[in-house]
């Protein structure tokens, strides 16, 4: 168990009163303020603790892998056992889920015997949130014990080969909007969390995109499955015909509005990263075609894969169990 864990765990359950800052762009108390519109809210290593504290005294899991639900995806969720259920607007600190297809409930329990805590919905940067805001969460996982984290995404198809209901195991990201100055992690630097300049290659852990496709292969999947880039993009409208067209030819496979942000957080705060995209969509790259993206679709993709996509999950849940 981390030393910052410990720690917390011995001292009692700090009472949380009143509530809450959901939407709110003010800055908290312990918060340097910033006149910067993407920075918002930072959160303090000591509001990371208490909203951890918050969780761990109110269930006997003690988690050590994070799994955050994508669009359509958080069924995995209902799936665990001696679960707790903690809606966001009742967590001290949190934003409150604003998405469909996004329960807005941090789960504690237990995935085929493996303590995990996940959380069934994220925050997006085109609701409003600051980037900070958007992957705290992460950093919560870290403190409540987590090494390990596992992200997954409703994503387009950009590349020609995937088909829609395909999974793409993520092997790299481009941080675009990093690109444009808008980095999650932007602002003073707590090095309790880790260093001020972390490097990125490496961000999708090797070992664990090789355990994946093995994964695949032995589920039966393997012919729907690969391993490619993704990019996140602001949002929330989709894409043009000539911004796809870009990012193809830059090596991009799957566009998407989230998860580089949280990975940039984990890896960050030396959490192994796993992230997959289910392909809800092919992204349209035609002039002529009448097609359009919608967020209905990409529901209605994840609801027909939720069930394999559980079964990847707990699977690889078990493979990372085995290696702590
Ligand atoms: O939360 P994820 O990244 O899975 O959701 C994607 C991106 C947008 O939120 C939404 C667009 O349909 O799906
Ligand atoms: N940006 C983006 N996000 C998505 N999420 C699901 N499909 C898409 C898409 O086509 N584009």
């Amino acid at each position: 168990m981390p030393e910052e864990t410990k720690v917390f765990l011995e001292t009692p359950a700090i009472p949380i009163s009143g509530k809450k800052q959901a939407n709110s762009f003010s800055a908290s108390s312990d918060s340097p303020r910033t006149s910067s519109p993407t920075l918002g809210e930072h959160y303090s290593y000591d509001t990371i603790e208490e909203i951890s504290n918050y969780l761990l005294s109110r269930t006997h899991i003690r988690p050590k892998i994070g799994i955050i639900c994508g669009s359509g995806l958080g069924h995995l969720g209902e799936t665990l056992s001696d679960a707790t259920y903690f809606p966001y607007e009742d967590i001290p600190h949190f934003p409150l889920s604003t998405v469909v297809g996004h329960a807005g409930r941090m789960v504690l329990g237990t995935l085929n015997g493996v303590e995990v805590m996940v959380m069934q919905g994220r925050f997006h940067f085109y609701e409003g949130y600051p980037l900070t805001k958007c992957s705290m969460p992460v950093r919560v996982m870290k403190v409540c014990g987590c090494t390990h984290l596992i992200t997954t995404n409703a994503a387009g198809g950009l590349h020609d080969s995937y088909q829609i209901g395909d999974i793409m195991i993520v092997k790299d990201h481009i941080n675009i909007m990093g690109f444009a100055g808008n980095n999650p992690l932007q602002g003073p630097n707590d090095p309790r969390f880790g260093p001020r300049f972390p490097p990125m290659n490496r961000a999708y852990d090797p070992e664990l995109i090789k355990i994946a496709e093995n994964l695949a292969n032995d589920m039966g999947i393997k012919d729907e499955t690969h391993t490619g880039v993704y990019i996140c993009l602001g949002g929330p409208s989709y894409e043009t015909v000539s911004e796809l067209r870009m990012w193809r030819m830059l090596g991009v496979d799957a566009v998407g509005m989230s998860t580089v942000h949280e990975v940039i957080t984990a890896r960050h705060c030396d959490l192994k990263v796993f992230a997959f995209s289910l392909i809800t969509n092919k992204c349209i790259t035609d002039y002529d075609s009448n097609g359009e993206a919608n967020h209905a679709e990409v529901i209605s993709a994840g609801a027909k894969r939720q069930d394999v996509l559980a079964t990847f999950v707990t699977r690889m849940v078990e493979k990372i169990n085995e290696m702590l």
